[in-house]
């Protein structure tokens, strides 16, 4: 046992992962051994998730196979789409709302009560939550503006099926195209805070429904993937001010603020990722006659590079891209679940094949020996 505090677990190696590889240094990610921007370019994210579940990119044959087992399970139960439209006119939050709807999707779940070490009943799971979870949001998303849900489509890619369920209209081939890249992308990152949060859970022999839900409640934080919602606010904020970004990050330095989509635990360079989402915002602001998100973007990078020493992290370019895709900005959270959960499952089911409880300490600081007082002395 050592008595070194280590807070934030930084640098602590905790497990040994076959699924992605991060260098900081160098800026490089790679899933199961291929580089990101090979994936991003050339692979779906239904071809990413067979990579990382079952260890291997599919051939055509087991691609097919796989994108009907997930296509099959589009489908949401109707107490569950209930609760989702309830939480709508609630105006819940949409990552509360998934977390509470990927809970509640267990109940109608075949394979419930089988044991976390059953690695096929737990793939089986992962697969109904990953394919579930773009129709929760989507009907979520619509609801709460008052439209019916949209029934998912059989012939749609994942990504594609999403953009059709959320505006009612089959998305052109460059939307859909990178909204598959940017699920490829989000779609794993080690030892991450809300993998982390799944594998502590997976740990304990809990469900995979129980992972996810944790995730889901750990992604949401500003910290994490809460980030890119805030990144556009942010942008939206310089945009109504009719300030120069510089002087707008200047005076949110200033006044104690921290600039998100910037920073990283693991990169000290630019992380891969928004590289790839930089370009492609910058593809669509060129496209649509708006530059200017891009602009700013690029404008406050430098402006963090020179002042901070800080590179933007993958939330940072997501956020103008999927605003240039006319994606509402409080479900840019949701929708990085929507890919990550592919991760966390791959992660859960790693873990658990060479188990060991996850159960750190912390070193007391509170006082001892204290004689205990009566309630009326208190
Ligand atoms: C998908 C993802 O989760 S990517 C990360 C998304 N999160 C964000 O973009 C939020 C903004 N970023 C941050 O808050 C941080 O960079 C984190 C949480 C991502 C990483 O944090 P840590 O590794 O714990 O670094 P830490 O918080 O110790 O920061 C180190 C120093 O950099 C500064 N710093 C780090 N990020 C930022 C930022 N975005 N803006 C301003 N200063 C920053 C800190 O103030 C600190 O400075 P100090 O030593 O003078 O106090
Ligand atoms: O790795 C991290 O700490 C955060 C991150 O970039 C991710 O989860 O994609």
């Amino acid at each position: 046992m050592t008595d070194e505090l280590r807070k934030g677990l930084e640098g602590v190696l905790v497990a040994e992962s076959d699924l992605s590889q991060i260098d900081g240094d160098e800026g490089r990610l790679i899933y199961r051994g291929y580089a990101i921007e090979d994936l991003a370019r050339h692979a779906s994210y239904e071809e990413v998730i067979h990579l990382l579940w079952h260890g291997e990119l599919p051939d055509a044959d087991r691609l097919d196979a796989f994108t009907d087992s997930m296509v099959a399970e589009r489908s949401v139960d109707e107490d569950v789409l209930e609760t989702v439209g309830q939480l709508a006119a609630a105006d819940e939050n949409p990552m509360a709302a998934l977390r509470t709807a990927v809970s509640m999707c267990s109940a109608y779940d075949p394979d419930a009560d089988e044991p976390a070490t059953d690695r096929e009943a737990t793939l089986r799971k992962g697969r109904r939550i990953t394919a579930k979870i773009p129709t929760i949001l989507a009907a979520f998303t619509r609801m709460r503006d008052g439209d019916d849900p949209v029934e998912p489509r059989e012939d749609l890619s994942h990504a594609a099926n999403f953009l059709y369920m959320l505006n009612d209209e089959e998305p052109d081939e460059v939307l859909a195209e990178t909204f598959d890249m940017a699920l490829v992308l989000h779609a794993d990152h080690g030892f991450n805070a809300s993998t982390f949060s799944a594998i502590t859970t997976a740990s304990t022999l809990s469900d995979i429904h129980s992972s996810v839900t944790s995730a889901i409640g750990t992604l949401k934080g500003p910290l994490h993937g809460g980030a890119n919602q805030d990144v556009m606010e942010m942008l939206k904020e310089v945009d109504e001010s009719d300030r120069d970004p510089l002087g707008w990050v200047e005076t949110a330095l200033e006044d104690g603020r921290r600039i998100s989509g910037f920073g990283h635990r693991v990169y000290n360079v630019k992380d891969p990722r928004a590289k790839i989402l930089g370009e492609r915002s910058q593809e669509l602001g060129e496209a649509a006659g708006t530059p200017k998100w891009y602009e700013y973007s690029t404008k406050i990078e430098q402006f963090m590079a020179d002042e901070k020493g800080l590179a933007p992290n993958v939330d940072f370019y997501s956020a103008s891209t999927y605003y240039q895709m006319g994606i509402p900005v409080d479900i840019y959270t949701p929708i990085f679940a929507m890919s990550r959960a592919a991760g966390w499952i791959a992660h859960a089911i790693e873990y658990v094949e060479d188990n060991r409880l996850i159960r750190p300490r912390a070193r007391y600081t509170g006082p001892e020996d204290l004689d205990y007082p009566d309630l009326d002395e208190r």
